[in-house]
C-alpha cells in the first residue's frame, strides 16, 4: 500500500496495454453531458494508454490513464479476472447501477469492458485521490471543511435514494476529492437496489451500522439500508474530525471483537467536546444506533451544521 502510495506521487510512468487484449461489450455504458471528457468518449479501451498506479482495492488496481487523442485524463479501474459467481454477481450490480447514475455528487462511469474476465471501468479521474489519503497525510479538517464535505456525501445519498440505492460501503477510500476539492461518492461494489427492503452484506465492517452488524438486536425493515448509509456517513464525519479511525480507543486492541462491541454495544459514541453544538448534534443525529431514531437524509440536509453548504 505504501508502495502504491508513492508511486501516485511520482511523474507519470508509461505502461503500455497490449494491442487487442481488450474489446468492447455489451457493458458499454453511454456517457453523459456536462463536463469536457463527455466531449471525447472513450470509444476502446485501446484508446487509453497507463500513466500510474493510483491505488489498490480487494478486486483489483486504480491507474491513472490518458486518452491518446484527446489527451484527456481518465481513472481506469481494473478488476482482476477469476471472476466466480459471487464476483460476477457483485460486477453485473455494479455495472447496472453505473448505467443509470448522472449526478456531480458521484464519480461519473463514462464507460465499462470486458477483456475475457477482467473488467475495465473508465471513470472520471479524482485527482487529489480519496478522503483515506488525506487523512493519512493528516490532513486537517476544520468544521466547516467537515460541513461541506457532509452536504455533498448527503446529496449524493439524496441522489442515489431517490433511485432506491442503497450504496451500502461509504468510508474514507470511497470519497474521491477532485482538483477543486469537490469529494464525491465512489465505487459501487456493495450497492443494491432497494427490493423489498434488501441490500447487500458486503461492505467494510468498520463502517457498518449496529443493524447491519447485529440485525437480531436491533432489527430490520424497509428503510434500513438508508439508514446504515447514514450511520457510515456519522463514522466518517468524526473521523475527519478527530484524524483517526473514531469508534474504537487509542490503545484498544484493534481486533474484530472490539469494532463489533464498539459498533453494537449500547452505549453512545462518544463525540469530542471540542465540537460545536451543531457539529455535536449532527454526528448524533448520524450515530444514533437505533436505526428508527437516526437523522434520515433528508433530515440531515436540513440540519444547521450543514444546511446552506
Ligand atoms: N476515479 C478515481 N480517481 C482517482 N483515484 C481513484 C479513483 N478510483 C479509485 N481511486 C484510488 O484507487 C484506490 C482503490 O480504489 P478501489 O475502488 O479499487 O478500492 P477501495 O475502495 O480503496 O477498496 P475496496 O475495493 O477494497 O473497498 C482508492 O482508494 C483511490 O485512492
Amino acid at each position: 500500500m505504501t508502495l502504491v502510495r508513492e508511486r501516485r506521487h511520482q511523474e507519470p510512468l508509461t505502461l503500455s496495454i497490449p494491442p487487442l487484449l481488450y474489446h468492447r461489450t455489451a457493458f458499454s455504458v453511454a456517457s453523459s453531458s456536462s463536463s469536457s471528457p463527455d466531449s471525447s468518449p472513450v470509444e476502446t479501451i485501446n484508446d487509453l494508454e497507463k500513466l500510474a498506479v493510483l491505488g489498490q482495492g480487494s478486486g483489483g488496481t486504480v491507474y491513472k490513464t490518458r486518452h491518446r487523442r484527446t489527451k484527456t485524463l481518465y481513472a481506469l479501474k481494473v478488476l482482476r479476472s477469476n471472476l466466480n459467481t459471487t464476483t460476477t454477481t457483485t460486477t453485473a450490480v455494479e455495472v447496472d447501477i453505473l448505467k443509470r447514475i448522472k449526478s456531480s455528487f458521484i464519480v461519473k462511469c463514462y464507460a465499462v469492458f470486458l477483456n475475457s474476465s477482467d473488467l475495465c471501468f473508465v471513470m472520471e479521474l479524482m485527482e487529489k485521490g480519496s478522503l483515506h489519503d488525506a487523512l493519512l497525510a493528516q490532513q486537517v479538517f476544520t468544521e466547516p471543511m467537515i460541513s461541506t464535505l457532509a452536504n455533498r456525501i448527503l446529496q449524493g445519498l439524496r441522489y442515489l435514494q431517490e433511485m432506491r440505492i442503497v450504496h451500502g460501503d461509504i468510508k474514507p477510500s470511497n470519497l474521491l476529492i477532485n482538483n477543486k476539492g469537490e469529494v464525491k461518492i465512489a465505487d459501487f461494489g456493495a450497492s443494491r437496489i432497494v427490493a423489498g427492503g434488501d441490500y447487500g452484506s458486503n461492505g467494510t465492517c468498520a463502517y457498518m451500522s449496529p443493524e447491519r452488524v447485529d440485525p437480531e438486536k436491533w432489527g430490520f425493515g424497509g428503510e434500513v439500508g438508508f439508514a446504515g448509509d447514514v450511520w457510515s456517513l456519522g463514522v466518517v464525519v468524526l473521523e475527519c474530525y478527530i484524524g483517526r479511525y473514531p469508534l474504537t480507543k487509542v490503545g484498544d486492541k484493534p481486533d474484530w471483537a472490539a469494532l463489533i462491541c464498539a459498533i453494537c454495544c449500547n452505549e453512545k459514541v462518544e463525540i469530542p467536546v471540542s465540537g460545536s453544538p451543531e457539529f455535536r448534534d449532527f454526528v448524533g443525529r448520524c450515530l444514533e444506533k437505533d436505526w428508527r431514531k437516526r437523522g434520515t437524509v433528508e433530515e440531515l440536509l436540513r440540519h444547521s451544521f450543514v444546511k446552506n453548504r
